[in-house]
């Protein structure tokens, strides 16, 4: 391809495809991958084990060749001009620096050796990395005697050292304790505010695409799902969830009709404020042990069949037999009004709400809209990497467990 870049945008792919081949089977990586990207935005890549974030990454850097598609990365074409496009840009694998027993300013000198710089500016250069990632104090230190956060550091440092206007980071902060995690990141937010520097960076945090990046890009099955502001995924593909709590008394069927009528009140109140919060007409999507979930449908978005888009809650009772069963859970738009108004109402209907909390969708909660499975999920992720039978190969490799709790349960609409 020609370069089609405008001197604003340092990566354009069109196409962008990979396909393994596994013992004859068909592995596909990556398919049909556009993506463009502005100087100096802050992109985060998202998505399970396996999806093909690390393939896509590999494919812009030039580690590995695309079966069909284009890339123009840092103004060369990956397959045209592999050297220059190696010359513009940092790529920081997973697990780049392994234990050596080179010490930590020497290995920075013969990562500029190899960059073809002179001694002179790959000094100065190692010495301005040690001081602005923190590692001046342990320059003479062997690589093999650091900790995983500061060995994350240096493998950064590495990546910056040619001074890259373009830098790759494949899950940066995987296996770090949370301390290192912000320790790392806020590094990363300095050199990019002082350089410039675009930044493309896979993640297996979801906080941290939700909190430091500006774009995120969502891959599954090999294919871009989203590409938005974390903000705007959150706004128009995910709602607020309000969970609300009632005490059944001594018995569990007291709970059980507390939630059942609460079901009722709700429905009819987000219904009736249709008009006022924004297409929050009520759909219950059935239950499961422990609560129960109401779909608030996007607009235009039809629910169960009904003229005005709203099923009968009461209809599919799943949840509300004989159990202990406790928190009714929501899913709406603008969950702040629907809150206060949702109270007032269980009240004057003579039902007590023992907890009442609201929560703001995250990006899991995106994913789960989207896919009807939590980024979170590790035992399906983990197992659709390992069904393809890749080889075991260090920078491709399943990542290490990262999620926290896992995403609750939801029947989606
Ligand atoms: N060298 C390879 N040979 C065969 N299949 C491969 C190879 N590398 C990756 N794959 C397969 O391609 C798919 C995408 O893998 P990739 O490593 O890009 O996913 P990922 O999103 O980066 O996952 P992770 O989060 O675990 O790093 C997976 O099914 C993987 O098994």
């Amino acid at each position: 391809m020609t370069s089609q870049s405008t001197s604003d945008t340092i990566i354009t792919a069109r196409g962008l495809t990979k396909q393994f081949t596994v013992k004859r089977t068909r592995v596909d990586a990556v398919t049909d991958l556009d993506l463009d990207v502005a100087r100096g935005e802050l992109v985060a890549f998202l998505g399970p084990n396996g999806a093909g974030k690390s393939t896509s990454l590999r494919m812009l850097t030039t580690l590995l060749p695309p079966t069909r598609g284009t890339a123009v990365v840092a103004g060369h074409d990956i397959a045209g001009d592999p050297a220059a496009v190696r010359r513009r840009i940092g790529y920081i694998g997973q697990g780049t620096s392994g234990g050596n027993n080179q010490r930590v300013r020497d290995e920075l000198l013969s990562q500029g050796a190899f960059y073809g710089m002179s001694r002179r500016d790959t000094a100065r250069r190692a010495d301005e990395l040690l001081e602005s990632l923190d590692l001046a104090p342990l320059a003479k230190r062997t690589v093999m005697g650091l900790s995983g956060g500061q060995k994350r550091r240096l493998d950064i440092a590495l990546g910056l050292i040619h001074s890259p206007s373009l830098l790759f980071l494949d899950e940066p902060s995987t296996g770090l304790d949370p301390q290192s995690r912000a320790n790392l990141w806020q590094h990363i937010l300095d050199l990019r505010e002082q350089h410039g520097t675009t930044i493309f960076v896979t993640t297996h945090y979801l906080e941290e695409a939700d909190q430091f990046a500006e774009r995120v890009l969502v891959m599954d099955h090999g294919r871009v799902i989203v590409d938005d502001t974390a903000v705007s995924l959150k706004t128009t593909l995910a709602g607020d969830v309000i969970t609300l709590g009632f005490d059944g008394g001594p018995d569990a069927r007291g709970a059980a009709d507390a939630i059942a009528r609460a079901r009722e009140v709700a429905a009819r109140q987000l219904e009736g404020n249709a008009g006022e919060v924004t297409s929050a007409a009520a759909g219950a999507v059935g239950g499961r042990p422990g609560g129960a979930s109401y779909r608030a449908p996007r607009s235009g978005e039809a629910m169960g069949g009904q003229p005005g888009g709203a099923t009968n809650p009461a209809s599919r009772t799943g949840d509300a037999g004989a159990t202990a069963t406790q928190r009714l859970e929501l899913v709406v738009d603008h969950g702040d009004r629907v809150l206060p108004v949702l109270l007032r109402e269980l009240d004057a209907s003579g039902i007590t709400v023992t907890s009442a909390a609201l929560r703001r969708p995250t990006l899991d909660d995106v994913f789960l809209a989207l896919t009807g499975r939590s980024l979170r999920d590790e035992g399906e992720t983990t197992a659709s990497a390992a069904s393809t039978g890749a080889p075991a190969d260090p920078t491709t490799a399943t990542a290490p467990t990262t999620a926290t709790a896992s995403a609750p349960e939801r029947v989606s609409a």
